[in-house]
């Protein structure tokens, strides 16, 4: 088996305890994942869970119930990719049950443990039970829990016992471990879903007090915060820790922290992940696995050390390059020049564009070769790359590479410098870049012209990716995983044809990187009709910050830029309901700047006409203090815009 998975387990699993005098007995956690959590049919959940390196899977009844072909076959087709079954789940409604159910329960287990034996797994978990006809009472289920265990002891069978947050006598992982606790048989042991406690808001903390080796199985399942039914909550809105707002670091260092030394598995219900791609979901799962675990090496003295470089603080944007050809980079050069840009350099070898203000640089490339010329053909003009400013590129792509995310390389000419580089959202490359790379402007490009007079744009201020609804949890996870960002409240951006998610993630203290991910249902939204005509493109604007928005906006007029038309009603809603001085607001209608304020700061917009491609920038000044992007203000942007794309009296669609 190990033959078949070259160098993969040394790299993935945790070592729990750490006891340097005694380092052969560290026991290792393995990683599992439940079949429930990712789309197909059996076959290809164990094809996606395999290559996604987990080490186990929780076989689901339902799956297996599904597929064709019998248990003893399953058990082969799960060892062949290398995998182990890990657990079978969920057997319910047993403890408690008044005569004749009872009986008919144990013949149940009965009959379940023997379909366990031709799949080849010992480990089987019971939910706690929700039937009406329970009775309850601790000592009656460790009773029958005890029962179950000698049936289950004969044939080499270990059964864990997992509170659900919504069961009917025993909803809380304390209850559930006197039960097992009282049954006080080898083969009856606890299972803890991190779903169940902290869904529940029990603290976490309590699991200390439980024995590790009394811990037989422990699943990992994250949740957004939204206020809701527990069990549909659970059933829907699962999803991979890290990407929803449970603690589920404190919970797992709980777990650490008993020794217990068995798998660490996801059980993920989630609706988008049921309808989506199972192998990159299942990619996801492992991505946040491998991060969690490594964090949890990070906080703990008490564990092994961390196996993967820390986050990388990312900087902000060093550059965005549009691959672009013939007329459209033509007019994408003179928009450039009408936002105050020069185009200060040349490539010594590529047909390649520097355009540069203040730290902003933006490249055309009109190669016919390459990735860019990859992404032309398959988009036309778009954001083919962007590179990001990290402390250490090395250790990002260290970091990337740990977290099984592709590094991305091509041949590079005579002299041209080795940047490295990953694959980021529908097949765009992001470019890691440290200080020591920045000689790669003066080494590989031709100084054309100084810049000479600009319209004060300074920096990028953040980069606006579009992506279907279902990829943006796993584009949140990508960067939080990789990078030193978190997450800001999700916000909702009401396009006048539908609903677009927006979810920002940004640098943590002294980064200076934002990004907002923008996840559309439908192709009527702007963002939608941006993704369904560019075949899944990434970038749709870019942020540029000013000092001074007002001497921007005059710098722009000089030079013909056109800036997107914002009605009159705008403003005079605006008038009542901020106070700035009636001339500034005059100022602002003149100039088409729209404006927020988040409670503490402002925050002054200006917005382009689409570019070729689609891709439009926005020109933003941020107050002290101000957190957000101008959310309130997106339906009229993007009203707007939709004017322009779509003429009056031409029908939508
Ligand atoms: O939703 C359920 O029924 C269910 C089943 C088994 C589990 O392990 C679980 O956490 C939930
Ligand atoms: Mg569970």
């Amino acid at each position: 088996m190990e033959a078949r998975r070259p160098g993969r387990r040394l790299d993935l699993r945790v070592i729990a305890r750490h006891r340097p005098a005694d380092i052969t007995q560290v026991p290792i956690l393995r990683t599992s994942i439940a079949t429930v959590s990712i789309a197909g049919n059996l076959t290809e959940k164990l094809a996606a869970i395999a290559e996604a390196g987990f080490d186990g899977v929780e076989i689901f009844e339902q799956d297996f119930i599904a597929h064709d072909g019998g248990p003893a076959e399953v058990g082969r087709m799960v060892r062949d990719h290398g995998l182990d079954i890990t657990l079978f789940q969920p057997f319910r409604d047993f403890e408690c049950l008044p005569e004749p159910y009872r009986t008919k329960a144990f013949d149940r287990a009965r009959h379940k443990f023997d379909t366990m034996a031709e799949l080849g797994t010992d480990m089987m978990l019971i939910c706690s039970s929700v039937h009406p006809r329970s009775l309850g009472g601790i000592d009656r289920a460790a009773d029958d829990l005890a029962a179950l265990g000698d049936i289950a002891t004969e044939r080499g069978i270990r059964v864990g016992y997992e509170a659900l947050a919504w069961g009917r006598h025993i909803n809380d992982h304390r209850d559930a471990w006197e039960i097992v606790r009282r049954a006080d048989h080898p083969n009856i042991g606890l299972i803890l879903d991190s779903f169940h406690s902290l869904g529940r808001k029990i603290d976490p903390e309590s699991i200390r007090a439980i024995p590790g080796d009394r811990i037989f199985f422990v699943q990992l399942a994250d949740a957004p915060a939204i206020e809701m039914d527990l069990l549909y909550w659970s059933r829907h809105f699962r999803n991979m820790p890290g990407e929803g707002d449970l603690d589920i670091e404190r919970f797992l260092r709980a777990v650490m922290a008993t020794g217990y030394a068995g798998p660490v598995s996801l059980e993920i219900f989630n609706d988008q992940f049921r309808g989506g791609d199972p192998r990159r979901i299942a990619r996801d799962g492992y991505r946040s696995l491998v991060v969690t675990m490594d964090d949890i090496r990070r906080q703990e003295p008490d564990t092994a050390p961390p196996r993967l470089p820390p986050r990388a603080l990312a900087q902000g944007v060093s550059f965005a390059e549009f691959a672009s050809r013939g007329e459209e980079a033509e007019a994408l050069g003179r928009a450039f020049a009408t936002l105050g840009f020069t185009r200060v350099a040349r490539h010594r070898n590529k047909d390649l564009d520097l355009w540069a203000q203040g730290d902003i640089r933006f490249v055309i490339n009109r190669e016919t070769e390459g990735h860019a010329a990859t992404s032309w053909n398959a988009r036309g003009t778009c954001v083919c790359d962007i590179g990001l400013s990290v402390p250490s590129a090395h250790e990002a792509v260290t970091r990337a590479e740990g977290l099984r995310l592709s590094p991305f390389a091509q041949p590079l000419g005579p002299g041209e410098m080795e940047i490295p580089a990953i694959r980021g959202l529908s097949g765009s490359v992001l470019h890691l870049i440290d200080a020591a790379h920045e000689v790669v402007w003066d080494q590989e490009f031709v100084t054309e012209t100084e810049p000479e007079s600009d319209a004060g744009l300074t920096t990028v201020d953040h980069i606006a990716q579009t992506m279907s609804y279902d990829e943006m949890l796993g584009w949140t996870l990508f960067y939080t995983a990789l990078f030193d960002m978190q997450k800001a409240p999700m916000v909702d951006v009401i396009d006048p044809d539908g609903v677009v998610r927006s979810q920002a993630v940004e640098s943590r203290r002294g980064g200076g990187l934002r990004v907002t991910l923008n996840g559309a249902e439908t192709h009527r939204t702007l963002a939608g009709s941006f993704l369904a005509e560019t075949f899944g493109a990434s970038v749709q604007h870019i942020a540029l910050a000013t000092d001074d928005i007002f001497a921007t906006a005059e710098a722009l007029a000089a030079r013909d830029f056109a800036a997107l038309q914002i009605p009159t009603n705008y403003y005079a809603d605006l008038a009542a309901r901020v106070d700035l001085p009636a001339e500034v607001i005059a100022r602002m209608r003149k100039a088409n700047i729209l404006y927020d304020h988040d409670g503490v700061a402002g925050f002054f917009q200006l917005y382009s006409q689409a570019l070729p491609g689609g891709v439009f920038i926005e020109i933003v000044q941020r107050e002290p203090g101000y957190t957000g992007y101008g959310g309130p203000n997106a339906p009229f942007r993007i009203a707007a815009q939709k004017r322009l794309a779509r003429p009056k009296g031409v029908p939508k669609d």
